[in-house]
């Protein structure tokens, strides 16, 4: 896809699939999927990296991220995240940054909140640089929120998180990732958008879908999520495949003759 169908795809209200990829060999395999975009996600900074937080991200980190995963996905339509405090400094270092996703790449760059950074949003996306919102959790602010903590709980919540909506689409961004909110906040600010909007734990009625890669496939074997779906045993799966070659090893039954050079 291309950016032009986010909106082709809310007005045909058809679903949007997006997953997160960090690297290049998982890419290669996304590029032969259906999936319709995949995120760079600063997630990568837990997922790949071991930290506990996104916190430790930083541009160089995504950028590298980010050429592995263009290599791999040649077509795909690629999102990256701007890190931790990247798009709060002077226009010219937060142009630097994105401007290096970019090159990595990305199609697009994606931005969370957006309360003093209004400016920030409207000068990218005036550069030919599209801007993707991240409403509701915002792991980056996670040490405000005290920790990873469903949001706009409170009808008064769910109004200010509307009108934050509403004021990243009239700043130009293209579409809106809702994180971790109530089914009905998900619903009612994919109503009031003309922009879809990509929801992880956000229920079933916004605009698109997203998931950590190694969360859906159950690569991860600590803490999930309630909003995450294992659609296949990743991790026992590849437990099982090194459990199997430990003994063929063992055994001497690996290698046979047809993994042998012969003579
Ligand atoms: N592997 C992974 N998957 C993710 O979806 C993810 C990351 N990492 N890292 C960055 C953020 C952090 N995310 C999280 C992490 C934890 C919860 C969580 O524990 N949620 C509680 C809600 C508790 C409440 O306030 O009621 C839950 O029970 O699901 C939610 C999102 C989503 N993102
Ligand atoms: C969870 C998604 C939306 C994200 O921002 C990430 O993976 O970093
Ligand atoms: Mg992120």
């Amino acid at each position: 896809m291309n950016i032009k169908d986010f909106d082709k795809y809310k007005k045909a209200e058809k679903s949007i699939s997006v997953v997160t990829c960090y690297d290049y060999w998982t890419a290669t395999i996304i590029e032969q999927s259906d999936i319709d975009a995949i995120l760079v996600g600063d997630s990568l900074a837990m997922v790949v990296h071991g930290f506990n937080s996104t916190l430790p991200a930083d541009i160089e980190l995504m950028a590298l991220h980010t050429a592995a995963v263009r290599k791999g996905a040649p077509t795909k339509f690629i999102i990256a995240d701007m890190p931790f405090l990247s798009h709060r400094k002077s226009i010219n270092s937060v142009l630097e940054s994105a401007g290096r996703l970019m090159k990595a790449g990305a199609n697009a760059i994606k931005i969370e909140g957006v309360t003093g950074h209004e400016m920030t949003i409207k000068y990218l996306v005036e550069s030919g640089i599209p801007v993707m919102g991240h409403l509701g959790l915002t792991p980056q602010s996670f040490n405000s929120f005290g920790g990873f903590k469903l949001q706009s709980k409170t009808e008064e919540a769910v109004l200010k998180l509307i009108e934050d909506g509403k004021k990243l689409e009239e700043l130009g961004c293209f579409s809106i990732v809702l994180e971790c909110i109530p089914d009905s906040a998900g619903r009612r600010v994919s109503q009031a958008l003309n922009i879809p909007t990509i929801g992880i734990g956000a229920g079933g009625n916004t605009d698109g879908q997203v998931l950590v890669l190694q969360d859906m496939l159950g690569f991860n074997t600590g803490y999930t999520p309630k909003f995450v779906r294992k659609f296949i045993d990743g991790a026992n799966l590849v437990k099982s495949a090194l459990n199997e070659y430990d003994s063929c090893v063992k055994s001497g039954e690996f290698p046979g003759e047809g993994e042998s050079y012969g003579g």
